[in-house]
């Protein structure tokens, strides 16, 4: 039996290393701790396509990808994600990549989907995170849910303008994440599971055959 590590991160670069995947895209950096992660778990002639819209984090992260020596695996672009994955299929990249992390931004989801079905080999596998998006995708009464944010404003510590805006951001981000989990589940053209670690990370593999949606 194998122990389920207790982080994205852990999980992403241990099931990279199962696959004994090469070539991966992440989707959201940030400061490139989940980046980070993959890069250690790649052989030394991987490579990750990594994108975010904003390099201000990423930098902030690069000394610690670069003592780590792994800076030469990572082809980092500046950009919104949908424009370097057009570029990527453009550019005769369809069914190379091994592997895909998606950390971004929640509404567009579904458009990177798409695209990365085109660059996902078959029997690769795309990861979203933030698939139960604080646990509120299970929630389904109004009150309920004013309820579970409201709890959050006493255990969180900051400025009230602060908590709002926090409580604004998932409250603008939950429909959008529900339709998309809705969405995959109805996707014939993957085989998905759930792993309810951090907050949700849906593990979709790409099929060769549609399956069968009940
Ligand atoms: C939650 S952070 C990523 C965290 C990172 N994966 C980690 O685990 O360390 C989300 C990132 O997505 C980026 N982002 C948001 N919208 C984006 C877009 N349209 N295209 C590319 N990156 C985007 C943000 O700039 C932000 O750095």
């Amino acid at each position: 039996m194998m122990n389920v590590p207790a982080d994205e991160g852990l999980l992403i670069s241990m099931l990279l290393k199962i696959m004994n995947a090469k070539k991966t895209i992440e989707i959201g950096v940030f400061t490139g701790y989940s980046l980070l992660s993959s890069a250690l778990a790649l052989p030394d002639d991987g490579k990750i396509v990594a994108i975010d819209i904003d390099s201000e984090a990423f930098e902030t992260g690069l000394p610690f990808i670069q003592k780590a020596n792994v800076a030469h695996k990572i082809h980092y672009f500046e950009s919104e994600a949908d424009i370097i994955l057009r570029q990527l299929v453009a550019y005769g990249e369809n069914e190379t990549f091994d592997f895909a992390f998606v950390d971004a931004d929640k509404v567009n989801y579904r458009t990177y989907h798409e695209e990365l079905l085109k660059l996902i080999k078959v029997g690769g596998v795309i990861a979203y995170d933030n698939t139960l998006w604080s646990g509120t995708v299970a929630i389904s009464d109004d009150i309920e849910l004013e309820n579970h944010l409201r709890s959050w404003r006493q255990e969180l510590v900051g400025s009230d303008e602060m908590l709002d805006d926090i409580v604004n951001y998932v409250k603008a981000c939950r429909q959008p994440v529900i339709e998309f989990n809705d969405f995959l589940i109805k996707d014939s053209r993957i085989e998905l599971v759930l792993i309810s670690i951090g907050d949700g990370l849906t593990l979709c593999s790409v099929s060769n055959r549609p399956r069968i949606v009940l």
